[in-house]
């Protein structure tokens, strides 16, 4: 018997795939993780002991950096955000969403914009280059700036967020030719078919890095906006930073209160106004949630 390290790929019936240095291994859980919280999750590190006949036990899992509830992923490096100003054109307010749930769980935001060949997207470009997001201009169509997301996803592992119909599954096929995904249906996913019975994975990239393998998650979890205190709200906007020991009054909310440096950022230009708009609207919804609600 002897013991390694991995991580998990994917997860069925109760089987794990765990990617180490000597390939990838089938996995049982000891018993103690079956029916607590504990439960493995894709992405989770994990130390195992293989069998003699090859299969393995997970035995712990290291503490986790990050964890999205749905879809289950552990250790997210980066979430790549799938916009587009061509129809069905992206909300800010739904990039928003996405781009603090990331922020506040310490994952790195990529913003991508798609279907450059329609149309470029410059509102957008222009609102998260200033808010000091790294974006990028593709079509998965023609291919223009696939080569350069590509580079950024290599040694990372990456999940990919963005309404319905922005055309994720299209980039991840132009990405790698092992995703083999589903493309083209703009109709609702009521009835039942592809996306009842999939589950998420980790795809290896031909170039090194894994992407979440995760069609139809165009809510993400940012339905219940993944529980952000209003308090913290504010620190999941980076371009705030700068303004945030700047209000006339202590603990300002930042949406109407006299004497507020981020909006008089907003007012000279600095900061989005689509962006504080955004934090307006997130931060009425979170207004009354309270810290035992946060799981
Ligand atoms: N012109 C153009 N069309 C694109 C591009 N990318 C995707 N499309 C089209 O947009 C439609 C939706 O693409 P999908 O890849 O299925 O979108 P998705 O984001 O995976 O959609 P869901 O599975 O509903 O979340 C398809 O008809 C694609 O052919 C692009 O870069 N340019
Ligand atoms: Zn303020």
């Amino acid at each position: 018997m002897k013991q390694e390290n991995g991580f998990i790929l994917k997860g069925i019936g109760g089987f794990y795939y765990v990617r180490t240095d000597s390939g990838v291994i089938e996995c049982k859980a000891r018993g103690k993780f079956r029916k607590s919280s504990q439960k493995p999750v894709i992405g989770d590190r994990v130390m195992i002991e293989v069998q003699d006949d090859g299969t393995g036990y997970i035995m712990s899992i290291e503490p986790r950096k990050n964890r999205l509830i749905r879809p289950a992923v552990s250790n997210i490096d980066q979430l790549v955000i799938v916009c587009s100003a061509a129809p069905p054109v992206t909300e800010t307010l739904l990039i928003d969403k996405v781009t603090a749930i990331a922020e506040h769980k310490g994952m790195d935001v990529l913003i991508v914009i798609n279907k450059c060949d329609i149309n470029r997207g410059d509102h957008l470009y222009d609102i998260y280059t200033q808010a000091g997001f790294q974006v990028f201009r593709v079509s998965a169509q023609t291919g223009e700036g696939v080569g350069a997301l590509r580079e950024q996803l290599t040694g990372k592992i990456s999940a990919f967020a963005g309404n319905s119909g922005v055309g994720k599954s299209s980039l991840l096929n132009a990405i790698d030719e092992k995703f083999q995904m589903e493309t083209g249906s703009i109709s609702p996913k009521t009835e039942r078919g592809r996306h009842t019975t999939r589950h998420v994975e980790l795809v290896e990239l031909e170039t090194g890095g894994f992407i979440a393998d995760t069609p139809g998650f165009s809510a993400f979890d940012a339905e219940r906006m993944d529980l952000i205190l209003k308090d913290d709200l504010q620190y999941a906007f980076r371009e705030f930073e700068p303004y945030l020991n700047q209000c006339r009054f202590t603990g300002c909310a930042h949406v109407k209160e006299k004497g507020c440096a981020i909006r008089q950022a907003v007012e000279e230009g600095k900061i989005a106004k689509e962006r504080h708009e955004s934090y307006c609207q997130l931060y009425e919804s979170v207004r009354n949630l309270k810290e035992w609600e946060l799981k």
